[in-house]
């Protein structure tokens, strides 16, 4: 028989898991089943971190307060009445299974810093090595504006890449993700299996998920899909009203996998419950949930399917470096690149390396080795000879003009639509625009022998689109790589002195690859 295999889980609790949506009273009977599980895993040698929220939640019950305060500060200081009282009871519940916990709060101003970000990694590491149940909330007293979290989802999300979760279980007030809201909606499907985060945001309603507590809800929930499920971490979201799911669905997914029974043994006998939308076997792969993809059966090898949703962890996980830079490294400055090198970005063979020859410009001061955004530009409507000729000039390494040459674009004016770059001012996105130059043409893509690949012809009435695409990490500083921006990386010694690299950004994570 084989070894039982030993996982690494982390469990994320929202608010209304852990307190009343209106009383704010702690709900003692979810937190106990929750303690029983983990220490449940525990025994079987799995490694468990929990993310916990609650701490504003508990803040109001201690003060007596009927609403979450409005102001920041207000909500700082009831997290920080509640914290203690939060991390007691967890404490109390855990002490009485002898199961030793630790508290860790998080910024993501902690992270940002390699140094602090392997400190944290280091932390947990020890701590689950020491049989300890890192328990994670963020620092809310401290964190402010651009360093917050936001929400628990997204922490958790990151909490998993840290510690290399094998899974994430994002526990809430309902058990799965569902083509709408099925509290209202009497004809909604819950959606099983999840292989492309991008394709179910436009077939699922998440907008009215939430509770009056939490700031997440479903759309905080896909985003933490995404960020776990990019590093590897196979993702479920769940209901918290019967936590011993956790083992079950653990117990499924191995059966699905592998087609005989699970190492993992659910902590009672009981029965598991028959999901709604139960499928026999043999039926087809595909469900009422439409194009949604489904892959799963409701019973296998003679488990029953219990209610949740998979997001099923990436076949490439990024390495940990990338994931740290796109997720937890707050940029610096801004990359802007042409939709020719978004294209071969996405592409795995591109290594997540950035040619000087796909750069537009950059927007902001930062260092070499500090983290940056990458903004692909790209006029609102690129006809195809247009898109390929762009590829075939970054591909080949050509250089868009002769070294000191500069770029000719079109006026142009700026139309975004992206809420991702609202903290980019979008007017400077655009490489200057050269008031002596009068040309025929507006953008000239040339060979170092001066022959012409492609001419655009003046426009002036062109719209640009600027949307952030990705994050990487520089090479060189924003000066040097506005001076190389556009030409062969054979310029770069000529041009500053020196070439520690051919590639001005490196460690590029691509999350929004290109449209077609
Ligand atoms: N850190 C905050 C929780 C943030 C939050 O609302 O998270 P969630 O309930 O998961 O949407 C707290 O402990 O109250």
């Amino acid at each position: 028989m084989a070894r039982p295999r030993h996982f690494t889980v982390v469990i994320k609790l929202g608010t209304s898991s852990i307190v009343h949506e209106t009383t704010y009273q702690p709900l003692l009977s979810t937190l106990s089943a929750v303690v029983e599980t983990v220490v449940h895993l525990r025994a079987q040698g799995h490694k468990v971190v929990l993310v916990s929220s609650g701490a504003i939640g508990v803040g109001l019950k201690r003060m007596e307060l009927a609403h979450r305060p409005k102001s920041l500060s207000g909500k700082q200081a009831l997290a920080a009445i509640g914290q203690g009282r939060l991390i007691a009871l967890w404490d109390d519940l855990f002490g009485h299974l002898g199961q030793p916990i630790a508290q860790v709060l998080l910024t993501r101003g902690d992270i940002s810093d390699r140094t602090r970000y392997l400190n944290a990694v280091n932390t947990f590491k020890e701590l689950l090595s020491m049989g300890v149940v890192p328990i994670v909330n963020e620092n809310d007293t401290v964190s402010v504006s651009e360093i917050k979290f936001g929400d628990n989802d997204t922490l958790s999300a990151i909490t998993s890449t840290m510690v290399h979760a094998d899974y994430l279980f994002l526990l809430t007030d309902v058990d799965g993700l569902y083509t709408s809201n099925p509290r209202k909606d009497p004809d909604a499907k819950q959606i099983y299996v999840v292989s492309s985060i991008a394709a179910i945001r436009s077939q699922v309603s998440t907008n009215t998920l939430g509770s009056n507590l939490g700031t997440g809800g479903m759309e905080t929930k896909l985003i933490a899909a995404e960020i776990a499920t990019a590093a590897g971490v196979t993702t479920i979201i769940t209901s918290s009203n019967d936590p011993k799911n956790i083992f079950k669905i653990i117990q499924y997914n191995n059966a699905l996998k592998s087609g005989s029974s699970t190492p993992i043994e659910p902590c009672s006998g009981q029965a598991s419950p028959v999901p709604a939308q139960s499928l026999s076997p043999g039926d087809s792969d595909t469900t009422s949930t439409g194009s949604v993809p489904v892959t799963d059966r409701p019973t296998i090898s003679g488990l029953v399917r219990p209610p949740h949703t998979m997001f099923l962890p990436s076949s490439a996980p990024m390495r940990d470096l990338k994931a740290w830079t796109s997720h937890t490294l707050y940029p610096s400055g801004t990359v802007i690149i042409d939709s020719g090198a978004h294209h071969v970005l996405s592409r795995r063979e591109s290594g997540g390396r950035l040619l000087p020859a796909g750069v537009l410009g950059v927007r902001g001061a930062f260092a070499s080795g500090q983290a940056v955004r990458i903004v692909v530009r790209k006029r609102a409507a690129v006809s195809k000879e247009e898109h390929e000729a762009s590829q075939r000039s970054y591909s080949d390494g050509l250089s868009t003009t002769a070294p000191n040459t500069p770029v000719l674009l079109p006026r142009a004016s700026v139309s975004s639509s992206i809420s991702t770059l609202h903290d980019i001012d979008l007017e400077p996105c655009l490489p200057p625009i050269d008031e002596e130059m009068t040309p025929s043409t507006s953008l000239k893509v040339l060979r170092e022998d001066g022959q012409a690949l492609v001419e655009h012809p003046a426009d002036h009435s062109v719209e640009w689109e600027v949307e952030e695409v990705g994050r990487g990490l520089a090479n060189y500083n924003s000066v040097q790589i506005e001076k190389v921006k556009g030409l062969r990386s054979s310029y770069i010694p000529e041009l500053l002195g020196y070439a520690d690299s051919e590639y001005v950004v490196e460690n590029i994570t691509i999350r929004v690859p290109p449209q077609s």
